[in-house]
């Protein structure tokens, strides 16, 4: 059992007492606080506030604040079975009424329901659609309102509510998804139970620009020694800064000492000649991480692995140019990287067992979740969001604004719409590989400007970069903020000019667009692109890919990610819902309903636990 998960709630007797192992993090210590909200005011009704941000949020606590809390009545460093039998042993005999949580008194003061509509306002605003939070608060009302046996009655008709909701269904496939991923297998025949990862120590990061710093952080909390290489001294020198500040904020927040002698910094990728494990992340640029890969391979010590973070570039072709390819594999992470959960694992058809289980144990080390996924453009998470990306250009050049896309989906649960998430992670980076792709045209190419191979493509992105608009790292993007790193997104006057011009310019007529559309067209592209990466076998299954874009994109985990969200939906509706818009844009390939999306609707909506068995039949069986 995982230390951090660990906890020894004993219930003696009364169902009163309660023994908890000291020091360790309290996870389920909402057993108790979740099943019975009631405890959560019944002692002291003067920190609402507080208690009713355990409940809701499942905001972990420690031993120490669930006894301060009354959650807990002991902690102890020993045996934690041991302390729970001379407790109750104290207590036997003993009258222990008073004990009881029913018989607290539940004071209410004056202010409680303007604080009850404070937290309330607060609980849904970070909820992001999600009920379950919003129900336990007023579980908590409830119990302060009313007598504890009806206040256990409405508890008990709000459990059932919740119980019985999709967002329930979504949650516990959520779950066990996410443990589903550590089992990965690779088409080649690896496993996560016969292959052996190597231990790692000592790690090189290769370009700190906003990835390469958070890699960094993420590698000094998980405990290894860390060179980080940068070749630019301003550069260098800036990282230097904003790592300082992430370790020295996340020091603070989790109450763990400061790593910072554990990174050495250099100007020469030399200083990583003694590492057991490089992850390389410079600009996306294929020469030069071709140039690096060279280098590595014949400084680097004999079986250091090498990383790359790319986004999306080839791993094999960086593999071919090393002396042993067995040893690249991807190591994708997310931006923030220090703090997005996501690591996706790219297994090149070289990359040998062990390197991936080394990479994937790595990012378990590093408190992320790795998911092992096949080597393709883009890989999962990326290649999904291209038509995603794609629709919103489109919804733009049709009369949306970037405001209107990114609400609508951040009121479907995102916690930024796609404009902010692209002004987040970086403009240019997309930019390059399109230019790499010989997607992007100069200015004068007219008519062409909005075609590619005979399909429709959108220049925004491009024509954005070209203005130096990379997003917050430049403070100008969809977005403007208040200096280059900003991060609070604020409309721009610029933008939207930009956007009539160009619909001038094009002979486009905007209309307006309904929430519906929006959403539709922009999930249900990435959806159909996730059927075709399941049939492409880059992922394993579609579990793989909902926990890429909950941990990964901030897909509202209680709709259980996009694969699960579509089976929620209905297949056949998903599946017609794409048929008609692709009907209206003929010219866009990715609203063309995906093959397995046919066979699976064909085949009744199967559960998502069906997909896989129905993905191995061969098409003549169905
Ligand atoms: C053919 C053409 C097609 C066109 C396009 C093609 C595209 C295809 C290829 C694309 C390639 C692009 C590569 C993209 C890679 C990515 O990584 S995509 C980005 C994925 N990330 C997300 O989607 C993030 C979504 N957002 C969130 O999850 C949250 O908003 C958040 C960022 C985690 C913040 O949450 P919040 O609860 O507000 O957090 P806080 O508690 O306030 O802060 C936690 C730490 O996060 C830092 N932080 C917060 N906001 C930002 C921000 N805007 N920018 C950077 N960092 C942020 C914050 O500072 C905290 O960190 P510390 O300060 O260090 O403690």
């Amino acid at each position: 059992m995982e230390l951090d998960v660990f906890v020894k709630v004993v219930d003696v007797l009364t169902q009163n007492l309660q023994v908890s192992a000291g020091k360790l993090q309290i996870k389920s210590v909402l057993k108790r606080s979740s099943q019975s909200p009631e405890l959560n005011v019944r002692k002291s009704v003067g920190d609402l506030t507080r208690r009713t941000s355990v409940c809701p949020a499942g905001r972990h606590v420690t031993a120490a604040e669930a006894l301060q809390l009354g959650i807990i009545d002991e902690v102890t460093d020993h045996n934690a079975v041991d302390a729970a039998v001379r407790l109750a042993q104290s207590v036997a005999g003993k009258p222990l009424d008073a004990r009881r949580i029913s018989t607290y008194p539940c004071p209410r003061p004056p202010d409680s329901d303007v604080v009850f509509e404070k937290v309330m306002q607060e609980v849904r605003r970070d909820a992001r659609g999600a009920i379950a939070p919003v129900t336990c608060v007023q579980a908590v009302r409830a119990a302060v309102a009313l007598p504890y046996a009806k206040g256990m009655e409405r508890e008990k008709e709000l459990f059932a509510t919740l119980f019985t909701s999709g967002q329930a269904r979504a949650l516990q496939y959520y779950f066990f998804a996410q443990r589903a991923v550590g089992r990965w297998s690779t088409p080649s025949g690896a496993r996560w139970d016969t292959s052996k990862p190597r231990p790692v120590r000592k790690a090189a990061v290769i370009g700190l620009g906003t990835m390469g710093r958070g890699i960094t952080v993420s590698l000094a909390q998980a405990g290894l020694s860390v060179v980080a290489v940068e070749t630019q001294e301003k550069q260098l020198l800036a990282a230097k800064q904003a790592v300082t500040g992430m370790l020295e904020r996340g020091a603070k927040r989790r109450g763990a000492p400061l790593v910072l002698d554990q990174i050495k910094y250099g100007r020469s990728v030399q200083a990583a000649a003694d590492v057991d494990l490089v992850i390389e992340a410079v600009f996306e640029d294929m020469a030069l991480k071709k140039s690096i890969f060279q280098q590595l391979s014949r400084l680097c010590k004999p079986g250091t692995l090498l990383c790359t973070n790319t986004s999306g570039l080839d791993i094999d072709e960086l593999a071919s140019q090393t002396q042993s390819p067995e040893l690249v594999v991807g190591m994708h992470f997310f931006a923030p990287a220090h703090v997005m959960k996501l690591l996706e694992v790219v297994h090149g058809p070289r990359s040998s067992p062990e390197a991936v289980a080394t990479a994937m144990q790595l990012g378990k080390k590093m408190g992320k979740v790795s998911v092992a996924v096949g080597n393709c453009r883009c890989f999962v998470g990326n290649r999904m969001l291209r038509p995603y990306v794609m629709q919103a250009y489109f919804l733009l050049e049709e009369g949306a604004t970037p405001e209107q896309v990114d609400q609508v989906l951040e009121d479907f649960g995102f916690p930024m719409g796609v404009f902010k998430m692209s002004d987040l992670s970086g403009l240019d980076v997309a930019w390059r590989m399109r230019k790499a792709e010989g997607l992007v045209l100069p200015a004068s190419a007219g008519e062409s400007a909005r075609i590619r191979e005979g399909s429709r493509y959108s220049p925004l992105g491009d024509l954005i970069c070209e203005q130096g608009r990379f997003g917050q790292k430049t403070g100008r993007g969809w977005y403007q903020y208040d200096k280059p790193g900003g991060r609070v997104a604020k409309p721009d006057p610029w933008l939207h000019g930009f956007l009539e011009e160009y619909q001038t310019r094009h002979g486009l007529a905007a209309r307006r667009i309904d929430h519906q559309e929006v959403l539709e067209r922009c999930l249900y592209a990435l959806i159909n692109e996730g059927f075709q990466i399941l049939q492409d076998g880059i992922a394993a299954g579609p579990e793989d890919i909902d926990v890429i874009y909950v941990l990964g994109y901030g897909w509202p985990r209680h709709r259980g990610g996009p694969m699960f969200f579509a089976g929620q939906v209905g297949l056949d509706k998903v599946l017609q819902r794409l048929e008609h818009y692709h009907q209206v844009h003929p010219d866009v390939p990715a609203l063309k309903p995906c093959s397995l999306l046919r066979r699976l609707a064909a085949s009744g909506n199967p559960p998502i636990s069906r997909w896989r068995e129905i993905l191995q039949k061969p098409r003549s069986q169905l």
